[in-house]
């Protein structure tokens, strides 16, 4: 597809419009609209009446009454859900169509067959047998007629994906611009442009540049928009590619694959929105992006069975708030760490109790074994049994895990020393089981250990007094609240945080990951978590939230009393959790059900992967956890990865996704950069990724990216004047991309200009997108990671309208600015 001038669009439809055609063409699908309307609030009025009537019955309160009311609750609430959505651009698109081959309707009104009835057409003339109206939802008319047509029907796909090459039935696709209830305006498509069609005995007409080049033009704000009316045929096979198995999408910058993930979501709950009631999972690689993304589903209607979340908050009650260098990202993101946590988890058993040890309680570990314990003995019937200390200890013993643990018995002391100790643990661990499970298998070696140095086995030669005799003996002990004591210092319950918090620790960290780690990534690991207090508590980086994740799976939940869900139990009969209005939805008051399902997820119907080429192995193991019984989306572009081992990266994703076959798409077509911005861009992706090919730009603005050259003395001013000349060029806003340890201050350098210009580090500027970009030293973004060059490639695709790249001496530029690492 060759680049297309947005300014000014080429006649791919028809000339200047006479005022009249293109007013009359408004006036009816105006009239089209109005029907719509007046049989949406027929709708709402039935809806009224029926939970009216059901709240009558409600009060009834026979069993009967009860259930009749619930379902017509479910029901008049699910209608009154889906008609809120009016207040968006309800209705966006027609398409006008030959007489079909089959003439058979589908349910919801329309002719199935795609292909045209012979003799449809005959002499270069038609007449139009079919017209639908495609919305964000289904409306029949009274008498089932289809009055608009869901976008997500079979009956809309020719909407999407005719093309005049492939047309299909289409004679005329309109897309059709409109604000609450008024019709502002139509662009056409004829895909038959070689036919004279006729509607009703009248010449089809033709109105309008396109609305394609007018959504791409228009300006940015901080959060995305649906492409609901103009997605295109490469875009649309992804979204309604059958949800079986794994679909993966490729493609590079601009070229739509988050907003087709998102679109895929709603189609799939449409498809089949009982199977999806398990929820769908979208994963994205920063908050930012979240931000940008969420408002989309509830644009299209859909919110309840979908949990946006970042990467960095994918496990509860983690919140990633602080970023790692490369160095220490790359060790924290390897494979290499699922062997080292494993140690650690062990590890941090041994030394519970002393600081950083990994414990959840925050008991003081050392009371069992310093505390004289004078327990009245229990009777038995051969003899008495105490804990404790009999001979004076000192009041205050050092912190850690005791080290050995004396009974009385017989009245004689039976000791467990710290090599006992040592020995019962190491067996008790043996195996993978998770840690915190393996406490009652220690609790058992504990017992059986003191049973045997009791010497009190050899006074029975009876087995079955023998059994007695040891049940009591255990019991005995175990109901002891200083043996509990003792447990819960010696084997004490352990949390992913108090682990990781005991990693900070780098002698400790240097034994438990030896033959894992060298010394000096040792270092920088146990240097980076000690960020974190000795409970784990703190500012966690992203790839911090992948290692909990992992503990999380290493360590066990111990089992505890099920949690009581406060449930309404007419909101579990009917479903009635799924209805918000539209502005709740928007406003964020429809959250509940939301927060809930994200709470409480864990296993997901379908997972949804945003920007796929910058997860970690560790991530990936994270995110395959959450879609063990999942069908995959999985979208991303290898030329943007910001993971330096791609191979690892790939042999832990394949493992996330399984055996499960899989589908594949590539997307072609760039729809947010302009060809000129697009061609800088090349430039690094051909020393990024030598041989790879750049999507193919829609549209040319005439305007070539800017060069600038930074006052060494002054580069916050630098800065500032750069960012103020596009924010004068451009309506909306304005991204400043510098290195990532810029950050901070380039956020005060902006701070002053406003709030439609946004300070962004390197890695942050993924999947955004800006009116204008200004992207601040590409050395500095390039040499910051083994993956500059594709960062910055990233950097450098932002940008729907312009692009400036201001340069430092380290940039090496040439007399006209150009950086050394963007010369042709
Ligand atoms: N069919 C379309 N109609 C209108 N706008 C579109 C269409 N497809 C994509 N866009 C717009 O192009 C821009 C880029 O889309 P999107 O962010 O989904 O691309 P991407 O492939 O995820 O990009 P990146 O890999 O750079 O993150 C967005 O503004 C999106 O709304």
């Amino acid at each position: 597809m060759a680049a297309q001038n947005a300014t000014h669009a080429p006649d791919s439809v028809h000339d200047a419009q006479p005022d009249s055609t293109r007013d009359r063409e408004i006036a009816s699908e105006q009239e089209h609209l109005d029907r719509v309307y007046q049989r949406l609030e027929e709708k709402i009025h039935e809806a009224e009446f029926l939970m009216d009537d059901a709240a009558k019955r409600g009060q009834v309160g026979t069993p009967g009454a009860l259930a009749e009311r619930d379902a017509q609750v479910f029901q008049a609430g699910a209608h009154l859900n889906r008609l809120n959505s009016e207040y968006e651009d309800f209705l966006f698109g027609r398409i006008d169509l030959l007489l079909g081959k089959d003439g058979k309707k589908g349910p919801d009104g329309a002719y199935t067959s795609v292909e045209p009835a012979d003799g449809a057409i005959a002499d270069g003339r038609a007449e139009i047998a079919e017209t639908l109206h495609i919305g964000r939802l289904g409306v029949l008319d009274a008498d089932y007629s289809p009055l608009v047509i869901d976008w997500r029907a079979p009956a809309a796909a020719p909407f999407y994906r005719a093309t005049p090459v492939a047309p299909g039935r289409v004679v005329r696709r309109r897309v059709i611009r409109s604000k609450g209830r008024r019709v502002l305006g139509v662009e056409d498509d004829l895909m038959r442009p070689e036919i004279t069609a006729t509607l009703d005995g009248e010449e089809l007409p033709a109105v309008g540049d396109g609305a394609l080049m007018a959504a791409l033009g228009r300006a940015r704000s901080h959060t995305m928009r649906d492409i609901v009316a103009s997605i295109q045929a490469e875009q649309d096979m992804v979204i309604r590619a059958p949800a079986a198995s794994v679909t993966e999408v490729e493609g590079g910058p601009g070229t739509g694959k988050t907003a087709v993930a998102l679109h895929r979501a709603a189609y799939l709950l449409y498809q089949d929105r009982r199977r999806y009631a398990g929820g769908i999972l979208i994963v994205s690689p920063t908050p930012l992006l979240v931000a940008y993304t969420e408002g989309v589903l509830p644009s299209l209607g859909e919110e309840g069975q979908v949990a946006i979340r970042a990467l960095g908050s994918l496990v509860d009650g983690a919140e990633a708030t602080a970023y790692d260098s490369p160095a220490v990202a790359r060790v924290k993101g390897s494979s290499r760490m699922q062997k080292l946590l494993r140690k650690a988890a062990r590890g941090a058993l041994e030394t519970a109790g002393t600081a950083s040890a990994g414990a959840a309680a925050s008991k003081p570990a050392s009371k069992p074994a310093s505390k004289p314990v004078s327990t009245s003995a229990a009777a038995l019937p051969d003899g008495q049994l105490a804990f404790g200390e009999e001979d004076d200890e000192p009041a205050e013993t050092p912190a850690g895990p005791p080290d050995r643990l004396r009974v009385v018995v017989f009245g004689a002391r039976v000791e467990l020393d710290a090599r006992d100790l040592h020995r019962i643990r190491h067996s008790a661990l043996g195996g993978t089981a998770p840690v915190n499970l393996l406490r009652p298998r220690a609790r058992r070696l504990i017992l059986d250990a003191l049973w045997s140095r009791s010497g009190a086995a050899k006074r029975y030669t009876d087995p079955e007094l023998a059994a007695e005799a040891r049940q009591a003996f255990d019991e005995d002990i175990t109901t002891e609240p200083d043996f509990q004591d003792f447990l819960d210092a010696w084997w004490p319950e352990l949390t992913p945080r108090g682990v990781l918090a005991a990693m900070a620790d780098e002698r400790r960290l240097g034994r438990w990951a030896r033959r894992v780690l060298n010394q000096r990534e040792v270092r920088k690991l146990a240097r980076s978590l000690s960020r974190l207090d000795d409970t784990g508590q703190g500012p966690l980086s992203v790839h911090d939230v992948a290692l909990l994740d992992e503990l999380q799976l290493i360590l066990g939940a111990p089992p505890r009393p099920a949690r009581t869900r406060d449930a309404d139990p007419l909101d579990q009969l009917t479903g009635l959790e799924e209805l918000s209005t539209y502005a709740d939805r928007m406003s964020g008051g429809g959250r509940s059900r939301r927060e809930r399902l994200e709470e409480e997820r864990t296993d997901y119907a379908h997972v949804i992967v945003d920007e796929a080429q910058d997860l970690t192995p560790m991530q990936w193991r994270m995110v395959g956890r959450r879609g063990r019984h999942a069908t995959w989306t999985v979208v991303g572009d290898p030329a943007q990865s910001s993971w330096s081992d791609p191979d690892e990266a790939a042999v832990a994703r394949d493992e996330a996704l399984g055996t499960r076959p899989r589908r594949r798409f590539t997307l072609t077509v760039n729809y947010r950069n302009p060809a000129e911005i697009a061609e800088l861009a090349a430039r690094v992706l051909a020393l990024a990724m030598p041989g790879m090919e750049a999507p193919e730009a829609v549209r040319s603005t005439g305007l070539t990216p800017r060069f600038a050259v930074a006052d060494e003395k002054d580069l916050a001013g630098s800065v500032r004047e750069a960012a103020r000349q596009l924010l004068d060029e451009v309506d909306g806003t304005v991204g400043v991309v510098v290195a990532m340890d810029r950050r901070a201050e380039a956020r005060r350098w902006l701070a002053e200009l406003g709030d439609r210009v946004v300070a962004l580090g390197s890695l942050e500027a993924k999947g955004l997108e800006y009116d204008a970009t200004l992207v601040v030293s590409p050395a500095e973004i390039a040499d910051e990671s083994p993956a500059g060059l594709r960062v910055l490639y990233v950097a450098l695709t932002r940008a729907t309208q312009q692009l400036t790249v201001l340069s430092g001496t380290r940039d090496e530029p040439d007399e006209d600015g150009v950086p050394d690492l963007l010369r042709d």
